[in-house]
């Protein structure tokens, strides 16, 4: 059965309220009096969640705006030399910290000058000319400034001289070892959903354009759309999953494969992200759409015919569908 609408718009961070996003350097601009919780967020996971519950609790006690500041690019991507693949792109990431609570998402544009500044010079002169801030919520491990150097009791000390107060929470655990988004992209590494939905509170998801594959799927009795994400996000470990796929407002069960075919390799136009879309018609080329996973089926593999490899990918679909049904639910 489908899960409710309820889910669903959860898992494909499908919002219902939306908080303004602004990006500094736009214009010049008077926030008022805040509380903020300051991190990158990406994949927005339970971990994220309770953080920003907590900036929202504080701000609604003292009467004042509660706002997460937020990097674009992932800092990540400017200062390392081997980026991690990020669990969201920005765009989602921004969508789903302005439907989280807070009331407005604050974007500071990241440069390898910004990566220079340390604590005081990243408050003197990047957040307190934009908004008055009261408090800051981070987690423990929090750091800020030039690689690194600010700690949350530095932090801490510093503002407590500008009259500004700062909680860096006790992290939230799951397993007794604290949710990190580095730690939900090594369940996705190993192709453990079970704890990655744990951890991120919902599904995990990407979305792309629908491009036109080797084009050889519906003469096999499957046809799919070959998806292309954009680069440096993290997928799921190559294999065959079932799942869930938005087009246009609509959600349908899905049967996944990750990864290039390993029957296909070296193939002109071959995919490396693909979904057979149970139980919808229609031509979705050049449409964004976005899957999420919910099961791990079993490894892409090489057969000794086409043959098989027909019988074992429809016995798949056959599986979501039994598990998933083949109708489309609604969003809206
Ligand atoms: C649910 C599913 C499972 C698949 N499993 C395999 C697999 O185990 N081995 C493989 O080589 N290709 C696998 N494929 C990819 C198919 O070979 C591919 O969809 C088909 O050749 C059509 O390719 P095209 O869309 O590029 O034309 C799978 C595809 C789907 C949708
Ligand atoms: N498990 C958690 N519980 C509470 N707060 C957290 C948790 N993880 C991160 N935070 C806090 O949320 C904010 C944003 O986190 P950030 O994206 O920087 O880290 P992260 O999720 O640990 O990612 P990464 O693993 O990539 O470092 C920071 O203030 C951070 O300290």
């Amino acid at each position: 059965m489908m899960p409710d609408v309820a889910e669903l718009r959860r898992d494909f961070l499908v919002e219902s309220s939306s908080a303004p996003v602004w990006r500094l350097g736009d214009a010049d601009m008077d926030l008022g009096p805040a509380v903020i919780a300051i991190g990158v967020f990406d994949g927005l996971h339970v971990g994220h969640a309770h953080l920003l519950d907590r900036t929202v609790q504080d701000a609604r006690r003292r009467g004042v705006s509660a706002y997460a500041v937020t990097f674009d690019p992932d800092p990540d991507q400017v200062v390392s030399a081997h980026p991690a693949k990020a669990l969201m792109g920005t765009d989602d990431r921004l969508r789903a910290l302005a439907a989280s609570g807070v009331d407005g998402v604050i974007v500071v544009p990241f440069t390898r000058e910004l990566a220079s500044l340390d604590h005081a010079r990243f408050f003197d002169e990047v957040l307190l000319p934009v908004c008055d801030i009261r408090a800051v919520h981070v987690g423990s491990d929090f750091r800020l400034g030039a690689r690194g150097a600010s700690t949350v009791p530095v932090i801490t000390s510093w503002c407590a001289s500008r009259g500004i107060c700062v909680e860096g929470h006790e992290l939230v655990t799951d397993d007794g070892t604290p949710v990190s988004a580095t730690r939900i992209r090594s369940y996705l590494e190993k192709a453990d959903l079970d704890s990655v939905r744990r951890e991120l509170g919902r599904r995990f998801m990407v979305s792309g354009r629908v491009h036109t594959g080797r084009g050889k799927g519906t003469s096999m009795g499957f046809p799919t759309a070959d998806i292309r994400v954009e680069p440096g996000r993290q997928a799921p470990a190559d294999g065959v999953y079932s799942g869930l796929a938005l087009v246009d407002g609509v959600v349908w069960p899905a049967a996944i494969n990750v990864g290039v075919p390993p029957m296909f390799r070296g193939c002109p136009g071959v995919a490396s992200l693909e979904a057979n879309l149970i139980g919808f018609t229609g031509d979705i080329y050049g449409s964004e759409i976005a899957l999420v996973f919910d099961a791990f089926l079993r490894p892409s593999q090489s057969f000794a015919s086409v043959d098989e490899l027909i019988s074992v990918v429809l016995h798949n679909i056959q599986t979501v569908q039994d598990h998933f049904g083949n109708r489309g639910v609604a969003l809206a």
